[in-house]
């Protein structure tokens, strides 16, 4: 679905990976954290990444920050036409902010370092803020707001330095259910806003279905891809879309496949 442009022709690939291989020399001998893993997003597509603890979700993610070094195969993330952007961003679920630094001047740490001038910086992180309903906030410091709030936080600081592609490692895993919920129907609304390209790892398979255009699933260590499962949920979607009879054949689909991965990585760590 989304691998297509909406004049019909195929969207160009953003992220271009090639047979990733990922060794970690330890004690007890190297390990294959990720062996052979291919993957191609397109231009605008979020792409949701499943697997059982250990399978190497995070491994890849950092390789694909240039937080990590590949052992092996290649990944290339395209720039588009606009020069001067950012290749990535990061939301880990750790809220990533800085506590001497108030919300506002958070938002717009990346426009700084970028050398964007004081008053740009301002004017964007204050519609980002608007944008999720945390203007009124601008002045506080991150000790003076909720973990939720914490988090949307992180995710526009992101957002505002308009990277070319956001990278996201279960960054609502820290949160309590009722507010994860509520940032999954605010992640919705930003991604149809902003259409931007989303590589987002999550343990959750509601989040997987409900945000994904496309779910890979990974095998128990080492990560492979073990397949590909096209969400055919209408967009633009809300949180409502969990209510859908296809919501559930597609998450049932994935556990199918899933649950004996789980199994499989549970058994390794015994
Ligand atoms: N720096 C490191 N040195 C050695 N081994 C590592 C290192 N980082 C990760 N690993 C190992 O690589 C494998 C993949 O780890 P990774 O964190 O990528 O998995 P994950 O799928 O993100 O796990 P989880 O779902 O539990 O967060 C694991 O066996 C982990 O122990």
């Amino acid at each position: 679905m989304n691998s297509m442009a909406p004049s019909g022709a195929p969207r160009a690939p953003k992220i271009v990976a090639r047979n990733v291989t990922k060794t970690y020399p330890t004690l007890a001998g190297s390990i294959t954290a990720l062996d052979d893993f291919s993957l191609d997003v397109a231009e605008g597509e979020f792409v949701c990444i499943v697997g059982p603890s250990g399978c190497g979700k995070s491994t890849f993610l950092r390789m694909l920050a240039g937080l990590e070094d590949i052992s092996f195969g290649t990944i290339d993330i395209r720039p588009g036409a606009e020069p001067g952007k950012p290749l990535n961003s990061v939301v880990f679920q750790e809220y990533a902010i800085f506590p001497w630094k108030t919300v506002i001047d958070n938002v717009a740490f990346g426009l700084q370092m970028r050398g964007v001038s004081a008053c740009e910086r301002r004017e964007t992180a204050r519609a980002w803020l608007d944008r999720v309903g945390l203007a009124k906030f601008a002045d506080y410091y991150p000790h003076q707001i909720s973990g939720g709030m914490k988090q949307r936080v992180s995710i526009i600081r992101a957002l505002a330095n308009d990277p070319e592609v956001l990278l996201m490692d279960e960054p609502l895993g820290a949160l309590d259910a009722q507010t994860r919920v509520v940032l999954q129907d605010e992640l919705l609304r930003i991604w149809e806003e902003t259409r931007k390209t989303v590589v987002y790892i999550t343990h959750s398979l509601d989040e997987a279905v409900l945000l994904g255009d496309r779910v890979i699933l990974m095998s128990a260590q080492p990560g492979r891809r073990l397949a590909i499962f096209e969400i055919d949920l209408p967009r633009p979607r809300t949180i409502d879309a969990m209510n859908m009879p296809r919501f559930a054949e597609h998450r049932a689909e994935i556990w199918e496949r899933l649950s004996s991965e789980v199994t499989r990585a549970m058994e390794m760590q015994q």
